[in-house]
């Protein structure tokens, strides 16, 4: 039987990266029973590795937990702007939300955003001060800015330490007694929305749902209003964290479902699932197909392994819809992929998984937005056509070319007042436009519109670097606009090496083309013969560097006859080549393709 609707809470945890939101959650299942100490030891909502190393969530989760006799769903949100249209779905599914926010860190830009968003969404939110064990700890100064900057009532905040498990019944007792129940018909036609989606081995396609009318049951026939496929349910339950399977799930609830799906791409988040007999008239609102913003060439160092990536990319592709993939022909890398992603945090994700779990060396092409381009027009043509530009290599003949637009972001950074001029300078030099500038509580949040090509490639690193890791930032894109832009080839030896050739805006070509032939001059080995590194715009070289010839003997340097040594020597040579690519008779090394584009101090 279906929970009763007054037995529900359904809440969400909002927290800023590091404050705290998966050790939290992980208490609170401890501390309702749904799993042993032992099996605790591992974070379990942060199941994949690349997670856990790097300590950031990446896909939702959600949890039942039981609490002195309601069922309290918890909803894992992911943690990066990368992933934010699937923070949203998580977030519209629940009534209610932690907010999570570090006692010592205090209130920071990534918190404001989603806090936001749950407002937004009507929701309950509690807030909950963590981190109190921490001698640094400054819990009535975070309230007072919980008050100050967010503008919710904060007098009856938590305080906790999800560490040491201080105030995790005060933060269960919130929850049943501030979060309000769900609302909902259990005789209406079955509405349905889809959260999330994930592969898994056993399962398929597990589908986590939260109902908001009727009843999904095993057995039923349902229909997904978006993709307009129709499937039959194998399963429906929950996770407490494990598996648990029930006979059915009711309005209010959040579980899972599988109906023998076999790719994540046929189980988009925020669809509507309906029964297909008896469907509702109108699906949910709010469903967003979510487009990769990012694209970049992967190709296989060793061109053996083409196969194997493609079969690698179509597996990792079953797993994560928001990703893209078609192939690719490069004179000088050969066969690879054009992947599109949702951010470059998503882009090091899909390389670094490719690489770890299915041991290929990639070479990474300059990422790339996607550019409008309206072309002239041609013989028998009544109006120019509009293309999308995905890859700087496809750019059309300049003189085809009637406007480029670039995709625009509007960034909010919030950073103490100390850091505010090298901040400032930095968006000044991405060609940012100052939108506002506010002090609160001695911080200074500033909005900047962006174009998104200067972002990408270090902007992120840049902010963190210059802040000491101070400064939060967070974007949402707002369009495309007209620029000034024009493609920078590279040549290495007088060929273009397509890899390397990327869109800049007229203004910063000279800069970004002496940087590029800088950087490569110390990325390139010296090799038998001089080597000339240009930048050119059409016809015409913007910069230019010489790498000097060098006869390269490595054992020289081992006098005597150490033979082992100088095998050892030898095998190392070997493996530096076997990272290196071909370009003409240049070798260059597998990481000049990324390296060469971080733009530095410019
Ligand atoms: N001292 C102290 N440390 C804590 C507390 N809660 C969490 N931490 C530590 O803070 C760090 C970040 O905690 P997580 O739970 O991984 O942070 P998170 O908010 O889930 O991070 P994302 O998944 O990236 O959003 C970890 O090293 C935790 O051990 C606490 O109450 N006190």
């Amino acid at each position: 039987m279906a929970t009763e609707l007054s037995r529900i809470r359904n809440f969400s945890i909002i927290a800023h990266i590091d404050h705290g939101k998966s050790t939290l959650a992980d208490r609170l299942i401890q501390r309702t029973g749904g799993l042993t100490e032992r099996e605790m030891s591992a974070q379990v909502l942060d199941n994949m590795d690349i997670e856990k190393e790097r300590g950031i969530t990446i896909k939702a989760q959600t949890v039942r937990l039981e609490w002195k006799g309601h069922v309290l769903n918890l909803m894992d949100t992911p943690g990066h702007v990368d992933f934010a249209y699937e923070v949203s779905r998580s977030l519209a599914a629940c009534e209610g939300a932690l907010l999570v926010v570090d006692a010592a860190q205090g209130v920071e830009a990534q918190t404001l955003a989603n806090v936001y968003q749950s407002i937004e969404h009507d929701h309950e939110i509690i807030p909950v001060i963590n981190k109190i064990d921490l001698p640094s700890a400054e819990p009535e100064k975070v309230r007072h800015e919980i008050e100050e900057i967010i503008g919710i009532d904060a007098s009856n905040a938590v305080l906790a330490s999800a560490k040491s498990g201080i105030g995790i019944d005060e933060i269960l007792d919130a929850i049943v007694e501030r979060i309000p129940a769900p609302k909902g018909d259990p005789d209406a036609p079955l509405k349905a929305m889809l959260v999330d989606s994930w592969y898994d081995p056993y399962l398929g396609v597990v589908i986590l749902v939260r109902v908001i009318d009727g009843m999904i049951k095993k057995g039923q026939q349902i229909k997904f209003m978006a993709a307009g496929t129709t499937h039959l349910i194998d399963r429906v339950g929950a996770f407490r964290p494990k598996i648990e399977q029930l006979p059915d799930l009711g309005p209010g609830e959040i579980g899972f479902i599988t109906a023998q799906i076999k790719e994540v791409a046929q189980a988009r988040v925020g669809d509507t699932l309906t029964d297909a007999k008896r469907p509702a008239l109108q699906a949910l609102e709010g469903f967003k197909e979510v487009q990769p913003v990012v694209f970049c060439g992967l190709f296989p160092v060793d061109a053996a392994d083409f196969e194997k990536l493609r079969e690698s990319i179509s597996r990792l592709r079953l797993n994560d819809a928001s990703f893209s993939f078609e192939m690719e022909t490069s004179a000088a890398l050969g066969f690879g992929f054009r992947c599109g992603f949702l951010g470059l945090l998503h882009l090091e994700i899909i390389q670094e998984r490719l690489t770890r779990e299915y041991d290929l060396d990639l070479i990474t092409t300059a990422p790339s937005v996607v550019y409008k381009i309206k072309l002239t027009k041609a013989a028998g043509e009544a109006a120019g056509r509009e293309i999308e530009l995905h890859n700087p290599a496809d750019m059309p003949d300049p003189n085809r070319i009637e406007s480029i637009e670039e995709p625009w972001i509007k960034a909010v950074v919030y950073v103490p007042d100390e850091y505010l001029g090298s901040i400032l300078k930095l968006c000044q030099d991405r060609r940012g436009i100052q939108k506002d500038l506010t002090y609160v509580g001695g911080r200074a949040q500033i909005t900047y519109e962006l174009p998104l090509n200067e972002v990408v490639f270090d902007f992120y690193d840049r902010l963190k670097s210059i802040s000491r890791g101070y400064a939060s930032f967070d974007y949402e894109q707002i369009g495309h606009r007209e620029g000034d832009l024009v493609k920078m080839s590279i040549l290495v030896n007088n060929e273009p090496v397509d890899a390397l050739s990327m869109i800049v805006h007229a203004s910063t070509a000279e800069t970004r083309g002496r940087g590029m032939c800088e950087r490569l001059k110390d990325l390139i080995p010296r090799h038998l013969f001089k080597i000339p590194i240009q930048a050119a715009i059409g016809g015409k070289v913007i910069a230019r560097e010489t790498i000097a010839a060098l006869r390269k003997d490595v054992t020289a340097k081992c006098y005597g006859g150490d033979a082992s040594r100088k095998r050892k020597l030898l095998d190392k040579q070997k493996e530096g080549k076997k990272r290196m690519r071909e370009y003409g008779s240049v070798q260059i090394p597998q990481e000049a393709f990324i390296a060469a584009l971080r733009m530095g101090e410019e």
